[in-house]
């Protein structure tokens, strides 16, 4: 059945720097797509056409695009078909965008971003080709090359809110941002500016006004602003400078999982937002110092759907309206730009997605359309609408032109220049228009029965009559089956009779009303040209101003730092001055004064064998012989040679007597501890023997008197009263001594009665107490006494040699005086008792071998029987019963001598 085409866009004028394409996604089911729905032919590729089958009688659409794409093409036939003059435009500082529109489930989303490996979308695909194209250029032989500097941003646009995808990125890595407040030219040159000014400061370290911990993301809503140039940011956007491609993926990849989406009726992942990548290419020149930056911008549209199908409720019918309306804002614009339309402004502010797409729907821009479709029966509108869209798109007309970052007051007035050569274009142009107009509007005239007799200066048409004809917008759109209404300057209204001459020729006129419609259409485009260029100028011009003022500014403060300086300079001359003056007199000085001394030296060396007084005169002024100078150095090097010597043999000396001092502190401490050691000995030695001789003496002196004999006390020590004095005096007072005394009388107690017969322990030296010990023991009073010595050969040791013990020294002394006193009193021993004496020595002697044989013996027997004991307790223990306490023998343990 053969369809009528109710609509051939095919002849549509294309745009050369607005591409459009279709690109048909694989039906969902599977399925190849329904048949009879579109309508290829090989011999044009770039058309197609659509119809209802089930409604035939609406006709199909036929459409005419830059190239389709139908099912099976790959991504990477898209991207080098699409994209990739994108990546070299942005290389050549021009704006590029890639927009991808469609119903929700077509596959924006899988053409943009794509999917891993070899389904890589266009994002991808474009960061690889710009690398490459980067790293070839750099390789490259070519001298000058630019320096390339690649910042990249991500947004998305929720619910009609701005929100930040590349802070995910930002946050995770902590790496330095900086936040957009100003156009991206801007941006560039302020961070450049910063990085001049302070080298160690991060080219994007810097401006940052976020902080991490900013509102929470669901919340966040970014502003768009414009800067004085007409140039869209949004503020506080974290743009990225990157270095590596796999940079570009992290950032896309963590931004995408932050991104809006949501199951679907219609898609399982179905995008709730807008999203706009961009990368920012800034290249500067360092030949000519000029910078050029071309953003390339990655647009994924949100779907649009019917509500009806998609059966959104809640959340996701609140998002479905906004991408709904937000897509229409887009329409409208597009819409607005067609040159046939009849809008008078572009409504890009109607919605955030159209304002921050302006520059490329019909801006600056080189830009291209992926519009999607999903190919299947039941999408039928859907897929209409879409192409419908991108046809309309196909009208819209872009300007792109290379985006120079001018950093001088030089490149600006060559801007300006270039403004003012483009306006003065334009104005011819709209000279040459109006022209055109008039002579078409004179040829109207003619052709309606007036007599045009020529134009005014102002353009209009004169009649013959000297009426001025004015075309109006009101006549025009006032016309109502009156193809021109005409105003006299008169007031005065033309011959009806023409008039319906005129309307007889309606089709004619039909034509006319076209012409004359189609001229004010381009009258107007060209006025708001010259208005756009006009106030590009002006704003040039302001802002050259706005330079000129600064650096005004700049020079006044340089010139009053200028002045301070100078200032300054002048008052550290006059101290410099001073101080000069200053060292100079005082160096005068001091050459006078070294100058008198001299001389009065000189005086008095010359005076010889003469007292060597000085008689000085200041005031006379002596005169001065030529070698002063070099005599009076001379002399002072020889006088501080001689102090020098003087100094060293000094110094030498007291070394040298410090040496001997030393020395003798040496072998003084030496000496004092040897006599020290020395003294310790002897007072021991003494303390030991006093006691002894002392017990020996009060033994044998009770043993004697019990016996009724009395025994002479060896005289030499015992009647000489000073020297006992002395002894008792210098034990009495040592510590040591009153210690070992002390520690007897403690262990008597403890131990019991010790024998009489040695003492504790035997001196060490054989000295004097020695000698002194021998000659008491040789003594022929002194010998054991055979008092001492009991029955049976032991030694008793008795009650008095406790009571020796016991005894203090001050009950010896008066022991000793009684002795004294009574041997005083007591006649002389005759010589004949010296043989009693020696006999009794004798026995003594005797008698105390005897007992030293008879201690060993006992001492024998007692080690036996501990021996015994000792098994015997050991047996016990083993058996289990406690031991006894073993019983000592009561007799004290013998002690060898
Ligand atoms: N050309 C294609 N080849 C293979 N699969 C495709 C193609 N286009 C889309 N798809 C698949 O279709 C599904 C939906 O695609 P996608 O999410 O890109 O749609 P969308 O237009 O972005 O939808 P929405 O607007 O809801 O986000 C995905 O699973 C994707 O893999």
């Amino acid at each position: 059945m053969d369809h009528t085409v109710v609509t051939d866009y095919t002849r549509v004028s294309e745009c050369e720097n607005v591409k459009v394409y279709v690109r048909a996604r694989p039906c969902a089911d599977g399925s190849e797509p329904f048949d009879g729905m579109f309508e290829r032919k090989k011999d044009t590729p770039k058309n197609i056409t659509i119809k209802d089958v089930d409604k035939s009688q609406y006709g199909e659409h036929a459409f005419s695009f830059d190239n389709i794409f139908w099912t099976q093409t790959s991504q990477e036939e898209v991207f080098e078909s699409t994209s990739k003059p994108l990546v070299e435009y942005a290389l050549r500082g021009i704006n590029s965008c890639c927009f991808a529109y469609g119903q929700t489930g077509s596959g924006k989303t899988f053409s943009i971003f794509g999917e891993t490996g070899e389904k890589d979308g266009i994002i991808p695909r474009c960061t690889d080709y710009l690398f490459d194209m980067i790293e070839r250029n750099q390789q490259s032989d070519r001298p000058n090359k630019p320096e390339i500097t690649l910042v990249v941003s991500f947004l998305e646009i929720y619910c009609d809110r701005v929100r930040d995808l590349g802070r995910e990125y930002v946050q995770k890595t902590g790496r330095p941002v900086s936040y957009q407040q100003s156009s991206s030219a801007d941006w560039y040159l302020r961070q450049k500016a910063m990085k001049r000014t302070d080298s160690t400061t991060s080219l994007l370290s810097t401006q940052s006004t976020k902080e991490d911990g900013r509102a929470d993301y669901e919340k966040e809503n970014l502003e768009i602003h414009e800067d004085a140039t007409g140039q869209v940011f949004v503020k506080d956007l974290s743009m990225i400078e990157v270095t590596r491609r796999d940079e570009v993926n992290v950032i896309v990849q963590m931004g995408l999982k932050l991104r809006s989406t949501h199951e679907t009726k219609m898609n399982a992942v179905s995008s709730r937002s807008h999203t706009v990548f961009s990368i920012h290419v800034f290249q500067h020149d360092l030949a000519t110092n000029e910078v050029i930056s071309g953003t390339l911008n990655m647009v994924d549209l949100a779907g649009s759907e019917r509500l009806k199908k998609s059966e959104s409720d809640g959340q996701r019918l609140k998002e479905a309206l906004h991408i709904n309306s937000s897509l229409s804002a887009v329409g409208k614009v597009v819409m607005s730009l067609d040159p046939e339309s009849r809008f008078n402004y572009i409504p890009y502010r109607d919605s955030k997605l159209t304002r921050l797409l302006q520059n490329s729907i019909g801006g600056n821009s080189f830009t291209i359309l992926i519009a999607t479709i999903h190919p299947m029966k039941e999408h039928y509108e859907e897929c209409l609408s879409t192409m419908q869209f991108a046809n309309r798109c196909r009208t819209v007309q872009n300007q792109p032109r290379v985006n120079y970052i001018n950093q001088s007051v030089v490149d600006k007035d060559r801007r300006i220049r270039k403004l003012q050569d483009e306006i003065a274009i334009l104005k011819r142009k709209l000279e040459y228009i109006r022209a055109e107009q008039n002579q078409r509007m004179g040829t109207i005239l003619k052709e309606l029965g007036y007599e045009v007799s020529g134009f005014t200066e102002e353009g209009n048409v004169q009649l013959a009559d000297g009426t001025v004809v004015v075309a109006t917008e009101e006549t025009i759109l006032d016309m109502n089956g009156n193809p021109i209404t005409l105003s006299r300057s008169d007031g005065a209204a033309h011959s009806p009779t023409k008039r319906k001459k005129s309307l007889s020729e309606h089709g004619r006129n039909q034509e006319l009303r076209r012409t004359i419609d189609f001229l004010r259409k381009e009258r107007d485009y060209m006025r708001q040209k010259v208005e756009d260029v006009k106030s590009a100028v002006l704003q040039a011009q302001a802002e050259l101003k706005r330079e000129k003022d600064d650096m005004l500014r700049q020079l006044q403060s340089q010139k009053r730092e200028i002045l301070r300086l100078e200032s300054e300079l002048v008052r550290k001359d006059e101290v410099l001055v001073r101080v000069q003056a200053q060292g100079a007199s005082k160096h005068k000085e001091e050459i006078q004064h070294i100058l008198e001394h001299s001389q009065a030296l000189q005086r008095s060396s010359t005076v010889a064998g003469r007292p060597s007084v000085i008689y000085s005169k200041p005031d006379v002024p002596v005169p001065v012989p030529v070698d002063f100078a070099q005599r009076a150095l001379l002399l002072e090097k020889s006088k501080e040679g001689d102090i020098a010597l003087i100094k060293e043999q000094y110094e030498c000396l007291l070394s040298r007597k410090k040496q001997e001092l030393a020395d003798l502190t040496k072998q003084w401490t030496e000496a004092q501890t040897a006599s020290k050691s020395t003294i310790e000995t002897l007072k021991e030695e003494m303390a030991e023997l006093y006691v002894y001789t002392t017990r020996l003496f009060q033994a044998s002196q009770v043993h004697l008197q019990r016996k009724g004999q009395d025994t002479p006390w060896p005289k030499p020590l015992l009647t000489n009263t000073t020297k006992l004095r002395h002894f008792r005096a210098l034990l009495g007072s040592d510590p040591v001594v009153q210690a070992r005394v002390q520690h007897e009388k403690d262990s008597k107690r403890i131990a019991g009665p010790r024998p009489v017969s040695a003492p504790a322990r035997r001196p060490l030296s054989a000295g004097y107490a020695t000698q002194f010990r021998g000659r008491i023991m040789h003594h022929p009073g002194m010998g054991p006494t055979p008092s001492v010595v009991a029955a049976g050969g032991d030694i008793v040791d008795d009650d008095s040699d406790q009571e020796l013990n016991a005894m203090s020294v001050n009950e010896l002394r008066m022991r000793l005086r009684e002795e004294r006193a009574r041997q005083r009193t007591r006649p002389e021993v005759p010589d004949d008792d010296s043989a009693l004496v020696e006999q009794l020595r004798t026995k003594l002697q005797h008698e105390m071998q005897r007992s030293r044989e008879l201690r060993a013996s006992i001492a024998a027997l007692q080690r036996q029987q501990d021996k015994h004991q000792h098994q015997a307790t050991q047996e016990r223990t083993k058996s289990g019963t406690r031991p006894k306490s073993a019983k000592r023998s009561a007799a004290p343990t013998p002690r060898e001598e």
